[in-house]
């Protein structure tokens, strides 16, 4: 068996305009997606679920070409998480040069699924790794973040950046404009996260930028300002001192720009009450800056705030389920020993 670990991301600035080839800068954060692969001498496909929003489930089917089966649990959420393995599996087969290959695959996450930090392209880049490794074949990281890519792109019907993948593989703060990928040195920032139980559709979500961008100037203005945004804090933070704790004034700066940049957001019709309601808290209660992170309409919120106030002032926020603080991932994908727990091959409660 070979188990493989990737981390989620917040956005610092950019989602939704780096669709548009606008620059964004994603932060990889310490929540992590696990998955484990073990090859089959059959080529079925069975997928181990653990930490969706159920109780788990667990699926076999055969082959990625073959009809998936009827099971006890919402067929769209299973749909869609056998969409995201199914285009791992073929990513891995084709790097690997073999067809027919089946596996045994385990997924084990605790980020939030479609709250903006990334769950998807976790799994993804998890997954081409544990199932690349499994068939012999190391990947570089390139390579694994622009296999991750294609299988996200192709599931959310070509609507998708390289920012989340390319995030997730390398680990870190990173820089995405279009193909040109890059990791980025800054500060570890103080991120602290509120969600609020919820979830947003990024395939509609992205639709609708795109329509209102397409309809009214002034929507593609809007795309381009947050480009301008992403610009302004690229500058700032290649002024800091990497290896020291950011000063205030950086924070200050930052927070305006993610304040910024949150309203661009709301104003392209992204936001909902309550992340908006988590937003407001967080500034209330003294973060330097709150912006939803991710495709948002519902999920999860980053403000940044080195003292305990935001997540104190969080925590007493209707509506906000869950605060923490979430330190930068300094490492992206790697790989992971195996553990008895996923080799049991028994559904967790
Ligand atoms: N633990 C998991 N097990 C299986 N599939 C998962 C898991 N976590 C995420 N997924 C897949 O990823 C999908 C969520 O991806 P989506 O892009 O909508 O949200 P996200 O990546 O969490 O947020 P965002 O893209 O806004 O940062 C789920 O519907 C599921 O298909
Ligand atoms: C909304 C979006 O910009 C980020 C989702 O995490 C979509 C993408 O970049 O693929
Ligand atoms: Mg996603």
């Amino acid at each position: 068996m070979t188990v493989s670990s990737a981390p989620g991301k917040v956005y610092l600035f950019g989602e939704h305009a780096v669709v548009y080839g606008e620059p964004a800068v994603p932060c990889a954060v310490e929540r992590r997606a696990t998955v484990s692969v073990e090859p089959r001498e059959d080529d079925h496909i069975r997928v181990e679920a653990r930490d969706l929003s159920l109780d788990g489930f667990t699926v076999e089917y055969a082959g990625s070409t073959g009809d998936h089966p009827d099971v006890n649990v919402p067929t769209p959420l299973v749909e869609a998480a056998i969409g995201y393995i199914d285009a791992a599996v073929e990513q891995a087969l084709d790097a690997a040069g073999e067809s027919d290959v089946g596996f045994d695959i385990t997924v084990e996450s605790d980020i939030p699924l479609g709250a903006g930090l990334g769950s998807s392209a976790a799994v993804v880049v998890a997954g081409i790794d544990a199932a690349t490794r499994a068939l012999g074949v190391e990947l570089d990281a390139e390579e694994i973040a622009d296999r991750a890519y294609r299988a996200e792109y192709a599931v959310q019907d070509g609507q998708a950046s390289r920012a989340d993948t390319f995030c997730s593989t390398m680990g870190g703060a990173v820089r995405v404009e279009g193909d040109d990928c890059r990791t980025l040195d800054t500060p570890n920032l103080p991120f602290v996260v509120g969600f609020d139980g919820g979830a947003g559709d990024t395939g509609a979500l992205v639709a609708g930028v795109r329509d209102l961008r397409e309809r009214y100037g002034f929507a593609a203005d809007t795309v381009d300002t947050i480009g301008d945004i992403v610009r302004e804090g690229e500058e700032l933070l290649s002024e800091a001192d990497p290896e020291s704790d950011p000063d205030e004034s950086l924070l200050v700066e930052l927070g305006n720009l993610m304040n910024f940049n949150h309203g661009l957001l709301e104003a392209l019709g992204v936001s909902s009450r309550s992340l908006d309601n988590m937003v407001w808290a967080a500034r209330t209660a003294g973060a330097h800056g709150a912006k939803l992170t991710g495709a948002g309409g519902g999920g999860c919120i980053v403000a940044l705030d080195p003292t305990p106030e935001t997540q104190t002032g969080l925590r007493f926020t209707p509506g906000c389920e869950d605060v923490f603080r979430a330190e930068l991932a300094t490492e992206g994908v790697r790989a992971e020993a195996e553990h008895d727990d996923a080799s049991t091959g028994e559904t967790a409660e």
